[in-house]
């Protein structure tokens, strides 16, 4: 579903990504982790582009992506996209911000977006809230739907970068259930977070990122359990730590 081989990007003379290989076959689930700065959210905005990068070759759903290329859309209708900060419309309804894209975007009729936009507000069970306006949920409510707002773009694979670092403690499970649903749904999911209880329970590897680089990939169980590096070893203790 995403493959990605030799991804160089580097901004001036800083390299932010150096080598990246990684492929990620449908249905499977990859957890990203690494320290602040390793480039984990550039490695997965340059997935759909929202970072160019300078070399190397990123392919979703078997077409390639390259910086400026034309129909850039279409591929990123594949690919949904769920930020720490939940980028939801303030000014529109839960219920408008879900049906926009794919009116839009897919051609859906009003009708049929209201259907499937409610569909999903009741799988990532918000659909009373379809009326309200996003500043009067909370922040676990407003990731929930923008979990909702991605999938009824009906997308292949689903990224996600730190979707509940922004949330209080007290937030964070329901968001997470909500995406072990997904990914019992059969979703591909590529997620960076540090919720390592969420990459034990729903990851089929975890890639370890550090200055730029993936330093190991590897079954949770084996990499929690037995990290290869130091560097792997020093960033769990630092986790356990907190
Ligand atoms: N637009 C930019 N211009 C220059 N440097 C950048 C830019 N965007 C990111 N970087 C640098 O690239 C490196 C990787 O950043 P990135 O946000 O991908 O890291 P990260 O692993 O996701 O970190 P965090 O866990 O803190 O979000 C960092 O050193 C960052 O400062």
């Amino acid at each position: 579903m995403v493959e990605i081989s030799g991804l160089c990007k580097w901004y001036d003379d800083f390299s932010a990504l150096y080598d990246i290989s990684l492929t990620v076959a449908e249905g499977e689930k990859v957890v990203i982790c690494g320290p602040s700065g390793s480039g984990k959210s550039t490695l997965i905005r340059c997935i759909n582009q929202l970072e160019g990068h300078q070399q190397g070759s990123i392919r979703v759903a078997g077409q390639e992506v390259r910086p400026g290329m034309k129909g850039i859309e279409a591929i990123r209708r594949e690919v949904g996209m769920v930020f720490q900060s939940f980028n939801l419309f303030p000014h529109m309804t839960i219920l408008d911000n879900l049906t926009i894209g794919p009116i839009r975007n897919r051609g859906m009729g009003r009708a049929a977006a209201r259907a499937l936009a409610m569909e999903y507000l009741n799988k990532v069970r918000i659909s009373e809230q379809a009326d309200k306006y996003p500043p009067q949920l909370s922040g676990g409510q407003q990731q929930r739907v923008a979990i909702a707002r991605a999938l009824c773009m009906q997308p292949r694979v689903m990224l996600f970068d730190e979707p509940t670092s922004a949330l209080d403690p007290e937030m964070i499970a329901g968001v997470l259930e909500v995406m072990e649903t997904l990914a019992r749904d059969g979703m591909t999911m590529i997620v960076v977070t540090h919720e390592m209880g969420f990459a034990r329970r729903v990851a089929d590897r975890v890639v370890f990122m550090d200055e730029g680089e993936i330093v190991e990939t590897a079954p949770p169980e084996a990499f929690f359990s037995a990290p290869r590096t130091n560097r792997a070893k020093l960033f769990l203790g630092q986790l356990l730590a907190h």
